[in-house]
């Protein structure tokens, strides 16, 4: 994908906004993102009576930065420093409209049942103590109403911001010129390599006729084989094609560098990572069915992807003393919270 660059112009106090530009004043690099923080006469905005400083980052990510206190950031004194273990979320949308009378969806954009908005609250209450810097959903509103519906249970309140990068006008428009209200909030990416499988010309069917035309067989080996596509549609193989590529390129680095991540997409982009994340082969991944809001919580620590299953309940314990990281995020949001 290529890398888009843009421009954040924050808003700053500081008197040193009028030096000349540093060109290594800060900068991030991995293998995807790429940020320079510099400061220049020839972009400050002196006659508008504010300061400004000008962020540069090459990336099709985002600028909203989340130095706030998860176990990835809270022990260090700025957020370069890479975490020992990162937390991932993968969530499958809440039931969709088409998902409640049975038709095959797809890349249809269809959005939540009033079930699947409450299946996304109930989602967002299991990991209400597990630290989010990032989220990522595909471009379909299932995907992206779930990811904030179950955010408006997070305890640590902080707000999911869509990230614009389609253009330059989206990008300049939708800026925040306020530090603290960034350190508030999570950048949400959109990415339509997450989307559910192209079910080609089974979309909007119902599945259970399209199984009494074409037999059950045929219609399991359509939406389970892993290399058998429906017609003119995506195998789980073809899917996995670019939602893998996408988690490899864009995601894992952003675990690397100590960001928890949550994904909100569908079965079977998720049933792909998945496949990925647990090694699984072409025969097992046939038998990994997903519910829909149910959220699954893997720990990444030195570069492996431990399976730690889901959370039952913000109240349980358990899964909170998987790791000593998460341990002490609960801690402090009961400390700050209560
Ligand atoms: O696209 C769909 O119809 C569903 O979201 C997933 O369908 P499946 O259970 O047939 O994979």
């Amino acid at each position: 994908m290529a890398a888009a660059v843009f421009h954040q112009v924050i808003g700053t106090p500081h008197s040193s906004l009028h030096h000349e530009f540093r060109e290594n004043t800060l900068r991030l690099n991995s293998n995807n993102f790429r940020l320079e923080i510099g400061v220049s006469r020839r972009v400050c905005h002196r006659s508008d009576q504010r300061n400004f400083c000008v962020v540069k980052a090459s990336t099709s990510q985002t600028s909203v930065f989340d130095p706030v206190s998860s176990p990835s950031t809270n022990n260090t004194n700025n957020s370069k420093k890479k975490s020992n273990e990162t937390a991932l979320i993968l969530m499958r949308h809440g039931e969709s409209l088409w998902n409640e009378k049975n038709l095959f969806t797809g890349c249809v954009d269809v959005p939540l049942t009033k079930k699947g908005v409450e299946e996304a609250i109930e989602a967002g209450k299991r990991i209400s103590n597990i630290p989010v810097d990032m989220i990522y959903t595909s471009a379909l509103i299932r995907a992206q109403m779930t990811a904030m519906l179950a955010m408006t249970q997070h305890r640590r309140r902080k707000v999911p911001i869509i990230i614009h990068n389609e253009s330059e006008q989206a990008r300049t428009w939708s800026e925040i010129f306020s530090e603290d209200t960034k350190k508030q909030s999570i950048p949400v990416i959109a990415a339509w390599q997450l989307n559910e499988r192209m079910y080609g010309e089974l979309q909007g069917l119902n599945k259970q006729e399209t199984a009494d035309r074409y037999g059950k067989e045929q219609v399991h080996e359509w939406r389970r084989s892993y290399d058998i596509p429906p017609p003119n549609g995506e195998s789980l193989e073809m899917c996995a094609e670019r939602a893998v590529a996408y988690f490899k390129d864009q995601i894992e680095p952003q675990l690397l560098s100590g960001k928890n991540v949550m994904i909100a997409a569908h079965g079977n982009s998720l049933r792909s990572i998945i496949m990925y994340l647990d090694k699984l082969t072409s025969q097992e991944v046939i038998s990994l069915e997903l519910s829909t809001g149910i959220p699954m919580l893997y720990i990444f620590k030195e570069g492996k992807f431990i399976r730690r299953g889901s959370p039952v309940a913000p109240t349980e314990a358990g899964v909170y003393a998987y790791t000593r990281g998460l341990a002490q995020y609960r801690q402090k949001l009961d400390e700050m919270f209560h």
